[in-house]
């Protein structure tokens, strides 16, 4: 903390005596000049009016900047200073670029000849990034120019940087302009913890000299409203910790300039529809909002009617057949509820190239099931939201630091999580629909790489298999089937708490896929009361007359540790999410009508 305080001391002495170079005046005309060739990209960006050039079109005074020496209240506020950041790129722009310097390549745009600051060009290039990815390319002259919008990309091709990029541009330029203040610029907004610290950390490495910070639930709030008192930049957070902070005065909202939705979409499933709009409503009038997210439910439609302001649509997916990035290879497998645990292993040492693997389950159980019976002859983790805060922590870092290359995960990892060199991405079961499909696929082939991965279906279930085929645009090559020996000698047997003596197997419900057929689980157990048994409605997949319950009525269990983490059961999400029980349930909406039932 002590060299926190020294380092913003030093930073805020220069950066008052800074005079704001003109260099970043080439932004527009370069984007504009790469643009308009890249008819991929330009077909489906709507054309952006030119900003006003007045002198200050917010009517609002710049703030003073006050140093105090002693570390609370370190930095200055003064609210009301929204729009300025917009501002000062219009302004400069108008200067006059020099467009003749801007690199020519049509492969991408060199992101040191776009006349960003230095400090970004050089820590981007220090992680390798030297070109702009096409939704970088897309954002960045609207971003810049203070539009408000809304994107769209495949996964993995670097939307964070596409809004991080002109933000962290816009806010280093900002401080050098005016002084730097105690409340945060920038506000982004995501739906899980992880996520958050994921964008967090893409923040402060793309620019070392901002003060970021991560505000989530499951961690001590001390810590964080004491960080905030010292001041920070950007803050990123999860809506449940973020009006928390917000009741206890810690954090100040006033000043925010930009604020971010990141998988907005997903902010309803996991519910918090209603947190994000009481966000909203605190922030300024006059800021630049941009929202990210997969699909457009209404709710989404109607929160860009009420708090963004003539956004400009950016959508690199569109209507496009293709929905996942190029570079992954989708395999099918056929596999009855009985012998799919034991594919696996197969399936990792055939395609997974000794590299990184996720395997995607329904529920907490089976991640933890199949882990623990993959534990005994490969290295492997299990990660869902009954797990301890610290704990996700710690196995996502080990993930990610390659320790264990094999991690079994319930939906909570669908979502946008970047962990490099994932080869090998496996659907233990046909998700609920073919969004859940298409971001857990999207863990593989990110940044440009190779990745593969493969779908287990039950026999009957190839009907659903095809409806994915047709909404992804992409076609499954069947592989042949693994023959599994029924009886001794499976490393999972005993795992399946069941009765009938099967591993994963016998004595499973039917109706239980969500996209239908009848293979069902492998809810050893049968009967029970089929806690997960009652929602037979939200599957987009339920072929024929099956009841095919959202995750499935079949796994039977009857026992309850399934329920486990109520509230936000989910990875993440703020509100409540280590009491259990009775709180809303943050993956709820996802597919299941009873919140506490949450799978993830
Ligand atoms: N211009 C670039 N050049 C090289 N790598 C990049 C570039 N931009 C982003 N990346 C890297 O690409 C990876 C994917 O980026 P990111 O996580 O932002 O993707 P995303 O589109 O948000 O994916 P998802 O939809 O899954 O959330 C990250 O590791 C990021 O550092």
């Amino acid at each position: 903390m002590i060299s926190t305080v020294l380092r913003r001391s030093v930073l805020t002495t220069s950066r008052r005596s800074q005079t704001l170079s003109a260099s970043l005046t080439s932004i527009n005309a370069a984007l504009f000049h790469h643009l308009a060739p890249a008819s991929d990209l330009a077909a489906n960006v709507q054309p952006i009016a030119p900003l006003p050039q007045t002198s200050n079109p917010f009517g609002i005074k710049a703030r003073d900047f006050h140093f105090q020496s002693v570390p609370s209240e370190f930095r200055a506020s003064v609210a009301s200073s929204a729009g300025f950041a917009a501002q000062d790129y219009a302004e400069e722009s108008s200067d006059g670029g020099d467009s003749e310097s801007v690199a020519s390549g049509s492969d991408g745009l060199a992101i040191s000849e776009l006349g960003i600051s230095p400090e970004i060009v050089k820590a981007l290039s220090g992680r390798g990034i030297d070109k702009l990815f096409p939704i970088q390319k897309a954002v960045l002259e609207p971003a810049m120019q203070g539009r408000d919008m809304i994107g769209r990309a495949r996964t993995g091709t670097g939307k964070t940087l596409a809004f991080g990029i002109p933000v962290i541009d816009k806010i280093i330029k900002f401080n050098a302009k005016h002084g730097r203040g105690k409340n945060p610029l920038c506000l982004v907004l995501a739906p899980t913890r992880e996520l958050a610290r994921q964008v967090e950390k893409e923040f402060r490495e793309s620019a070392p000299s901002l003060d970021t910070i991560c505000l989530y639930g499951g961690t001590p709030i001390g810590q964080q409203m004491r960080e905030l008192n010292y001041g920070v930049d950007v803050a990123v957070g999860t809506p449940g910790r973020i009006i928390d902070l917000m009741k206890r005065g810690a954090l100040n909202l006033s000043e925010v300039q930009f604020i971010v939705l990141d998988e907005a979409d997903q902010m309803l499933q996991v519910g918090f529809a209603e947190d994000v709009e009481v966000i909203l409503q605190k922030l300024p009038e006059k800021r630049q909002s941009m929202m990210f997210s997969a699909t457009m439910p209404s709710w989404i439609r109607s929160l860009t009617k009420k708090y963004l302001n003539n956004p400009l649509t950016i959508d690199l997916v569109g209507d496009s057949d293709q929905k996942l990035a190029d570079g992954i290879t989708m395999y099918s497998i056929s596999a009855d509820s009985y012998g799919k645990a034991s594919i696996i292993g197969p399936l990792v040492e055939a395609h997974g190239k000794g590299g990184k693997c996720i395997v995607f389950t329904q529920t907490k159980r089976d991640a933890d099931r199949l882990s623990y019976g993959l534990a005994k002859s490969f290295k492997c983790e299990a990660l869902h939201g009954d797990i301890s805060q610290s704990q996700r922590e710690r196995t996502l870092a080990g993930f990610r630091d390659g320790n264990f290359n094999i991690l079994v995960a319930t939906d909570v990892a669908a979502r946008g999580l970047d962990v490099p060199n994932v080869d090998l991405v496996i659907h233990y079961e046909l998700p609920n629909n073919t969004e859940t499909f298409v971001h857990r696929t999207g863990r593989t082939g990110r940044a440009g790489k190779k990745g593969n991965a493969i779908l287990i279906h039950g026999p009957e279930q190839s009907r659903a298999v095809k409806m994915i085929e047709r909404e992804v645009g992409s076609k499954f090559t069947e592989l042949p089937s693994i023959p599994v020996e029924r009886g001794s000698g499976s490393m999972f047997e005993g795992i399946g708490g069941g009765r009938s003596g099967g591993s994963y197997g016998g004595g499973m419900r039917d109706r239980s896929s969500s996209y239908g057929g009848r293979s069902g689980g492998y809810g050893g157990g049968g009967g029970g009361s089929g806690r997960y048994g009652g929602d037979r409605s939200e599957s987009r997949y339920s072929g024929g007359s099956d009841r095919s319950s959202g995750y499935g009525g079949g796994f039977g269990s009857g026992g309850s540790n399934n329920r486990s983490s109520g509230g936000f059961g989910g990875f993440g999400s703020d509100r409540s999410s280590q009491s259990g029980g009775s709180g809303r349930s943050s993956f709820g909406g996802f597919g299941l009508k009873d919140p506490n039932r949450s799978s993830y």
